[in-house]
């Protein structure tokens, strides 16, 4: 089971399992309360997707209770970051989402967000702005007061083990994107290349972000952010600071540097 601590330096809640699998029981109890809340409080539940080993970690969710007691109907489905491919092709991470969760959920056709595979990376990214721009105009997503960004309720965001998030990796200048919601990359040094990709500013407005992280490979990055010396360069995962709850959820071999 977990060991909880609150971790220090308002870096968010730190949850360490003993396995990848206690961690996806507690996942699915995590989102799936979210879940409720948001659907009580504003009657929709905004949820974004990572693509990678996050979608596998959400397994437990498709089992009872939460198969039939999460309203389904009320989510909205987004993604952090997209591949540039066609959505049947093997790199894109909403086939794998589909694939692997989306479709054993009754949740509409309509209220998923994939993006524009006819498009250039830099005319899907402008698409997905604007769907975004909808999506906010019809108060599906709530806009942040205080950042005037999208805010979403949950982010479940991977990590990669350089430490990127969504499609920001270290010391790429889309890190430092502060003025749109939506943008592009096209040199992305994990394959594929060319992908779109929400900006901090977005992430950082959401309502509560899980970081999700497994496997020894990412226990550098995870020390690196988690740990306590100091370093200038920050990587994108020290970046990630939601207005609202940041909770990591880390195996034993990602927490094994700590
Ligand atoms: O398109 C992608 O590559 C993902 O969306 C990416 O942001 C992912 O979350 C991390 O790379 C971690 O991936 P893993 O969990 O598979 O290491």
């Amino acid at each position: 089971m977990a060991g909880t601590a609150a971790s220090e330096k308002g870096k968010g809640d730190l949850q360490v399992f003993e396995s990848e699998e206690d961690l996806s029981v507690s996942l699915a109890k995590y989102t799936a309360d979210l879940s409720e809340k948001f659907i009580q409080e504003r009657g929709a539940f905004t949820v974004v997707l990572s693509g990678g080993s996050l979608i596998h970690s959400l397994r437990k969710l498709l089992e009872s209770p939460y198969l039939e007691s999460v309203d389904w109907t009320k989510w909205h489905v987004s993604w952090v970051d997209e591949r540039v491919v066609p959505k049947n092709h093997e790199d894109s991470n909403y086939k794998l989402a589909y694939d692997g969760f989306i479709s054993k959920v009754p949740i509409p056709p309509g209220n998923i967000y994939a993006i524009n595979d006819a498009l250039t990376a830099e005319g899907a990214a402008d698409d997905y702005e604007a769907c975004l721009k909808q999506l906010v105009n019809n108060k599906v997503v709530d806009l942040s007061a205080a950042s005037g960004f999208p805010k979403f309720d949950l982010m479940l965001l991977g990590m990669g083990p350089d430490g990127h998030v969504a499609s920001l990796f270290p010391g790429h200048p889309l890190v430092n994107e502060n003025k749109r919601w939506v943008t592009f990359i096209k040199d992305s040094p994990k394959p594929p290349p060319e992908r779109i990709t929400y900006t901090f500013p977005v992430i950082n407005s959401s309502a509560s972000i899980a970081l999700v992280i497994c496997g020894s490979g990412k226990a550098d990055a995870v020390h690196r952010a988690l740990g306590n010396q100091e370093n200038s360069d920050l990587l994108p995962v020290q970046i990630v600071s939601p207005e609202g709850k940041l909770t990591w959820f880390l195996d034993k071999p990602a927490a094994s540097k700590l």
